[in-house]
């Protein structure tokens, strides 16, 4: 095995007297990607927080390419990109200017940068609403560039929470496709937070929490083996009692 990506080292958090995590473990390797699959109140969000030091950690270790989140901070949130829930893009700019904000605070050359955000559209099919302001654009493309975005740098590893929530069926299933071919082609590790069983496929990494405790990790077909289901959406009732 190589170095993972991502390490997450039985990891707990309290919310002042209410536990959201209990003792999660898991590991992503560069070109996998893992879904982190859980009801409402599972603690997705909490652990994608500490992953992302929104949140501090309170128990446990949390690793980028085997440096300590704890300790270099700087240094291991430099190979990570991240799509948070909520859109951060700035409406009343352009696409362009987006993105470029965005390289300026990575220290990349406006040259380089100009470059890489030609790419990046391209790839996701967008070049023609580089000059479009973000209040133009319908929700899937909105979603498109906050990846491209979070690619402008290069990270090895790349943190999604719940990209798709607010998407149509196809703009939800276009952006997971983007995101897998990204992973294979650029050997990048993600992290693919969701409640949707539908998003997920036979060859992922999968991490299953509900109420903070881990359910099952592991490749999706081993899982499925293990707990004797046929399906995701079987596993996913057996192991947490909700319906999808
Ligand atoms: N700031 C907070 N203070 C107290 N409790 C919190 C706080 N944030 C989350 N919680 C609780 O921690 C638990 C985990 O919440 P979290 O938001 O991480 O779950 P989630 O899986 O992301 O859910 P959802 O899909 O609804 O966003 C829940 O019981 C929630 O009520």
């Amino acid at each position: 095995m190589t170095q993972p990506a991502l390490s997450v080292a039985s990891v707990s958090h309290d919310y002042t007297g209410k536990q959201a995590l209990n003792n999660i473990s898991f590991d992503i390797q560069p070109g996998q990607l893992l879904a982190l699959l859980g009801p409402n109140g599972a603690g997705k969000s909490t652990l994608f927080a500490l992953i992302t030091r929104l949140l501090k950690t309170q128990n446990g270790k949390i690793e980028i390419f085997g440096e300590s989140l704890q300790r270099s901070r700087e240094k291991t949130l430099r190979n990570v990109g991240v799509v948070f829930q909520q859109s951060t893009l700035d409406l009343d700019l352009t696409v362009a200017q987006n993105l470029a904000y965005h390289a300026a605070l990575h220290g990349i050359s406006q040259r380089q940068a100009k470059k890489t955000i030609a790419q990046e559209l391209e790839r996701l099919d967008l070049p023609d609403c580089i000059d479009t302001k973000i209040r133009k654009l319908n929700g899937g493309h909105r979603r498109r560039v906050e990846i491209a975005r979070a690619l402008m740098h290069q990270p090895r590893l790349l943190l999604l929470d719940e990209a798709t929530v607010g998407l149509d069926i196809d703009s939800r299933a276009l952006l997971n496709q983007h995101v897998r071919s990204l992973c294979a082609e650029r050997h990048m590790a993600v992290l693919w937070t969701t409640h949707l069983i539908e998003e997920i496929q036979p060859q992922d990494q999968l991490l299953l929490i509900d109420k903070g405790l881990s359910q099952a990790y592991g490749p999706c077909t081993t899982v499925l083996e293990q707990h004797r289901c046929d399906t995701l959406k079987q596993l996913f009732k057996q192991l947490t009692g909700a319906k999808q």
